[in-house]
């Protein structure tokens, strides 16, 4: 039977995208509010109440709103912002690290940050198995393409090409920082320094480790074991294949994917190591979550409609 599906904020960058992804699924059938009509708070209340499942692709507040609208208890929600990430009675959506029996259980899913889904995929795994501290200070360094900064984004930086770099967040406040130390289960809040680069998507999140330094750390080969191991199961989530000639790229010119690729480096005594996670700020960052927790919510094979 087919499940219908509401996209608040579907004129939106990953809105779109989840769109995209979801156009000829014979399970699901979306439905639409024409252009005049898509942010009139009447046809918004009730699509809202509507549908078996709502992605919520809107700023914060606005998701906020559109949540407290749906008065029935049959409406399940997938949130793509950052409004509800840390709040209680949401299940965290990456059911890698929450479990995927959550996901399929819960009534209102909280899509991860794009950021956060790099840093927590790759620390969330170590410190649970006891391979990295849980109170070691953090540091993290992303770059994003520009659509992961939606509408406004895309547009200056499509109209300045100019711009070679820019970094933000410099008062050290970005929003994923609260759910990278929560969903980590942190001492401390990380270090986070994001940069935007001049492609339209693609995202590469690091995070630094001077293992020689760190008490009760493990071995660089044990930290890429771990992981292969962890994430063994998944078909979304696994270790990169190791660049031969020792760098790493990103294309301007890449096509999206849903996938997240992982990658332990380190110098030759072990004594430093750098986590990598490789994904679309677009794919695994935003839509596509969006739709394998919508596959999972659902009761479907989590990779169906995605691009891997
Ligand atoms: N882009 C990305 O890579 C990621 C985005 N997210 C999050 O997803 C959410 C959506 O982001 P994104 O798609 O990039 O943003 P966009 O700015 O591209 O899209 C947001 C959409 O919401 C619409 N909108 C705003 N207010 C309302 C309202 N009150 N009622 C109905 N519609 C409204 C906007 O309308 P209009 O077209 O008129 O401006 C726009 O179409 C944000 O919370 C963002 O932080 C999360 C992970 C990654
Ligand atoms: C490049 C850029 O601007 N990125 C966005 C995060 C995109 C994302 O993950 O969005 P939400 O957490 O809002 O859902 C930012 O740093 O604010």
């Amino acid at each position: 039977m087919t499940q219908t599906v509401f996209i608040d904020g579907a004129a939106g960058t990953t809105g779109l995208e989840i769109a995209e992804r979801l156009a000829g699924r014979s399970e699901f059938t979306l439905l639409r509010l024409d252009e005049a009509r898509r942010k009139e708070a009447a046809a918004r209340r009730e699509a809202l109440n509507e549908a078996d499942f709502v992605i919520l692709c809107l700023p914060d507040d606005a998701a906020r709103e559109a949540a407290a609208m749906i008065d029935n208890d049959r409406t399940r929600v997938i949130d793509a912002s950052t409004a509800h990430r840390v709040a209680p009675g949401w299940v965290y959506g990456l059911p890698e690290v929450s479990g995927h029996d959550a996901v399929a259980a819960a009534m209102r899913v909280s899509n991860p940050g794009c950021y956060s889904t790099g840093f927590i995929a790759l620390v969330a795994p170590l410190v649970r198995a006891g391979l990295l501290p849980a109170d070691w200070p953090y540091s993290c360094n992303a770059v994003s393409g520009y659509s992961g900064g939606g509408k406004a984004l895309i547009e200056r930086f499509e109209a300045d090409r100019d711009i070679a770099w820019r970094g933000y967040a410099l008062a050290l406040g970005h929003k994923h920082v609260p759910e990278m130390q929560a969903r980590c289960g942190l001492a401390v809040a990380p270090l986070f320094s994001p940069a935007v680069i001049p492609a339209h998507r693609g995202m590469v999140v690091e995070v630094p480790l001077p293992l020689g330094a760190m008490p009760g750390a493990a071995t660089p080969d044990a930290l890429r074991a771990a992981l292969a191991e962890y994430y063994a199961g998944s078909p979304i989530v696994g270790m990169g294949e190791a660049p031969a000639d020792g760098e790493m790229l990103l294309r301007a010119s890449d096509g999206g994917s849903d996938r997240l690729d992982l990658f332990v480096f380190a110098n030759g005594d072990g004594s430093q190591a750098r986590l990598v996670a490789r994904l679309d700020n677009l794919g695994k960052g935003a839509s596509g979550a969006c739709v394998q927790n919508l596959n999972i919510m659902a009761g479907l094979p989590e990779t169906a409609g995605l691009r891997l």
